[in-house]
Order: structure tokens, then sequence, then C-alpha cells
């Protein structure tokens, strides 16, 4: 049988995984495609660090060229994130007529026109499905399952480091920098866990799944992106004692005739799917104007989950190597990009306000409320000590606009502010 060699940049969590699975499946890896693949070169940071995973008879080196340069090298594996330098050395190599698989959703979601371009002059696949949702195969799913539909709406749980977080915070009463390093030791955060917990990771994901969704080309500006650092576990309580689960969600929508996306925390209903989905996975919801409501889950962060969708694109890649297709993008689906106004999105909101406690303070909010023309289904004031009080509010239907309106005349009272102010979805 021809073998097929294969590249690797990067041999952490991700890297590990998908080296483990290539040797531990290389029959059926076989069967399937028709060649056998081997791991020939493998690219890190530090030659000398201790390996998890063996590298007998593979070359570990510091240095690109080793595979650029390898003429028998004909897939590699991306697996050392970031953008730069992830970008130039995917550029290289696809220059260089490599086929390159990546998980790396941060450079995809930055430059992936850009690549994919490059990959098609070049004759060559660049494919990342693991750049989305770790382990649940999506993106092909959109591609492939979805190609008659107009989706309207996909939306879910896309980050794993911040659910687990959040799950543990909710179900077991962890601290928030305790939960955080259980998820950096296994394996789910970024090297650095910044973008995880500020909703970018998830932001990154919900521009390439806008992509694979709409055929739009959404930038990281236009999109409003809130993490999970400033949910008090006050408001989680409360959240709770009104029958939601807090949830960092990726919200994309199509409304009218333009595009909504946004990364933030929301008030998910006990009875909604994604209330239930716990630890590190990842759920995202399609909703198509055919098919409906449609539900993919699994794990979305990790080692194995996310290498068994890099060998998913391997074994894809394989396949057009043999079959003589390769250079066509992942996605080609393209649409103009509209956003949508403000006005348009509309949503109940749940606010959390911290006021002084005198006499007039629930009047005067109202009075706010009722100004912009909003109301509320649901409002418990706690009292904190002698002079403050916690007031919570789950509102009816708001639209953006009313909501900015209602912050602006907010901060304009010294007694009362604003601590949350988060989307609310029903079951
Ligand atoms: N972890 C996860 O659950 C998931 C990760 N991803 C994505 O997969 C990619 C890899 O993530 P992960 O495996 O967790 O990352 P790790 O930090 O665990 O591993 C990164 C690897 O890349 C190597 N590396 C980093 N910089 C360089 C460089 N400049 N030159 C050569 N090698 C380099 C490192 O070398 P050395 O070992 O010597 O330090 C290391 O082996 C990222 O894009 C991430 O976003 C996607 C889905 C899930
Ligand atoms: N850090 C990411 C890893 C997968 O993309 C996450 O936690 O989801």
């Amino acid at each position: 049988m021809e073998t097929i060699k294969i590249g690797l940049v990067g041999l952490g969590t991700v890297g590990s995984g998908v080296l483990q699975m290539l040797t531990q499946n290389q029959a059926k890896i076989s069967n399937i495609t028709g060649r056998q693949l081997d791991v020939k070169t493998i690219v890190v940071r530090d030659i000398n660090k201790p390996r998890n995973v063996s590298t007998d008879n593979i070359m570990l080196t510091d240095d690109l060229n080793q595979i650029i340069n390898d003429p028998e090298i004909k897939i590699v594996v991306e697996v050392m994130g970031g953008i730069h330098p992830a970008k130039e050395v995917i550029t290289a190599l696809l220059n260089a007529k490599k086929h390159v698989v990546t998980a790396n959703k941060d450079l995809i979601a930055s430059a992936g026109e850009e690549l994919a371009k490059i990959a098609h002059d070049n004759q060559c696949d660049l494919v990342y499905e693991a750049s989305v949702a770790g382990g649940i195969p999506i993106l092909r799913t959109i591609v492939n399952s979805f190609a008659a539909d107009q989706i309207m709406e996909v939306k879910g749980i896309v980050n794993g480091t911040t659910n687990y977080i959040l799950t543990q915070m909710q179900h077991r009463g962890w601290g928030y920098q305790e939960a955080l390093k259980k998820a950096q030791e296994l394996g789910f955060a970024e090297s650095d866990p910044t973008n995880d917990v500020a909703g970018i990771d998830a932001a990154y994901k919900m521009i390439i799944l806008s992509q694979f969704s709409f055929g739009v080309h959404l930038s990281i500006d236009d999109m409003k992106i809130i993490g999970i650092q400033d949910i008090q576990l006050e408001d989680v309580k409360q959240a709770d004692s009104f029958g939601y689960t807090i949830k960092l969600l990726g919200i994309a929508r199509r409304i009218n005739n333009g595009i909504f996306a946004e990364v933030a925390p929301v008030l998910v209903a006990k009875d909604h799917p994604l209330a239930t989905i716990n630890n590190e996975n990842n759920a995202v919801m399609v909703t198509g104007s055919a098919v409906g409501e449609t539900l993919f889950y699994g794990p979305g962060a990790g080692g194995l989950p996310t290498a068994n969708s890099v060998l998913s694109d391997i074994v894809s890649v394989t396949k057009n190597i043999v079959l003589g297709t390769t250079g066509n993008s992942f996605n080609n689906y393209q649409h103009e990009t509209n956003l949508v106004t403000p006005e348009d999105v509309v949503y109940p909101y749940y606010l959390s306000l911290a006021m002084l406690d005198v006499p007039g303070q629930m009047l005067k909010l109202t009075q706010l409320m009722t100004k912009i023309g909003a109301s509320f289904s649901q409002i418990v004031q706690t009292k904190q000590d002698d002079q403050s009080a916690r007031v919570v509010i789950i509102t009816h239907d708001m639209s953006k606009d009313q909501l900015a309106q209602l912050i602006a005349q907010i901060a304009e009272f010294k007694s009362i502010d604003l601590v949350a102010a988060y989307k609310v979805l029903g079951n």
C-alpha cells in the first residue's frame, strides 16, 4: 500500500492526541483511505521537553524547513496555536504545496479567507474541523447536511473552558480561579487563557460558524463580546431561583437582511437543552428554515476529542489526494455582510442592580423603564445591608436600543449601579 507522510507542527495537548490516534487506528484509516499514513517529522518549540507520547522513528525538530523542504511530506497538521507565527508557517507550507489541517480558530477567524486563497492558488486543501467545538463534527455537517437549507440561526456553547468553569462554580461551589486552574491542567484552556475567559475564543468560533452558516465574513470588531470574568455568585444564585442557569453563549442570527452576532453570558431556562450542557462539553444549535431546530453535542475541548476532528480532516484530505480533487476550499459560500441595526435585536433581559436603599428608588426605576417603553415580568429586591439593596429584574422583550437607553439613564443616577445585563433564553 502506498504511504502518505505527514508532518506535525506542535506536540502539545492536541498534537499528542493526533499522534496517538494515528498510531492506534492505522489499520482502520488505511482501510478507509487506501493509504498508509505515517507521521515523519514533528516541529516543536523545545525538542528537549519531556513528551507523553512516543516519538520513536519520528524526527523531532525545531526547524520548520525539515517539513517545508521534504517532498515526501504531503499533509501537515498545524497545532501550535496563535496567529503569529502560525500564519507565516501555514503560508509557507501551502506555498510548498503541502495540504494543511489546522485546529487554529484564532488564525482562521482572522485570516481564513486570505489563507484559503493561497491554498486554492497552490491546489492545496486547507481544512479546520477542529477549530470549532473541539470533537463535534459541526463544520462539515453544516457544509454537507445544510447545503440546501437556509440557516436562520446558529447558537450555542462553543468554549469548553468557560463552560467547565461555570459548571464547577454552579454545581460544586468552586471559586473561579480554582476552576480555571483545573481547566488548564486538563488541557482545555488555551496556553494563555485570557481569550477563553474573555469570550474571544468563542467569538472566533462564531465568526467561523457565521461564515459556514450565512456565507458572511465577520470581524471580531463586528461583535459585542462579554466574557465570564465579572459574573457574580449572587447573580448565579438569583438566576437559579428564577429557574435559569448562566451560560456563555455565542449567538449568530439572520434578522431581516442583516446578521447579528454576539458572545455573552445568557440566562438559559433550565428546561432549555443548552442549560443541560455541562463541564467542557459544547453544543451547537443550528436552526434551518426547512429543518427547524437541530442540536449537536459533544466534548468541546481536550486532546483526543479534538484529535478526532483533526483525523477526520486528514482522512478527507487523503481521499482528495487519492481522487485528485484537492484545492477546493473547505467552504466557499459567500454572501454580502450586513450587520443588523440595534432596534431589530430583541430579547428579554435579566438586569441586576445595586442601589441605595432609600425611599422612591423602585419608583424611579419603574419610571425609567416606562420612559423607554420597557416593562418587566419579574422583580426581586433583596436588602444587602442598612443602606443598600440588590434589585434583579427580568424584563419583557426589549431591543438593544432600548437597553442602551436604559443603561445610559441608569448611569445618570449615582444611587443606582447596573451590575449585569444578560439576555434571557426561554425554553
Ligand atoms: N486544547 C484543546 O482542547 C483544543 C485546542 N485547539 C487548538 O489547537 C491548537 C493547539 O492547542 P494545544 O495543543 O492545546 O496547545 P499546546 O500549548 O498544548 O501545544 C502547542 C504546541 O505547539 C508547539 N509550539 C508552539 N509555538 C511554537 C513555535 N513557535 N514553533 C514550533 N512549535 C511551537 C509547542 O511546542 P513545545 O511543546 O515544545 O512547547 C507545543 O508542542 C491551538 O490552535 C488551539 O486553539 C482547538 C480545539 C481544542
Ligand atoms: N480553549 C478552547 C479549546 C477548544 O477550542 C476551549 O476551551 O473551548
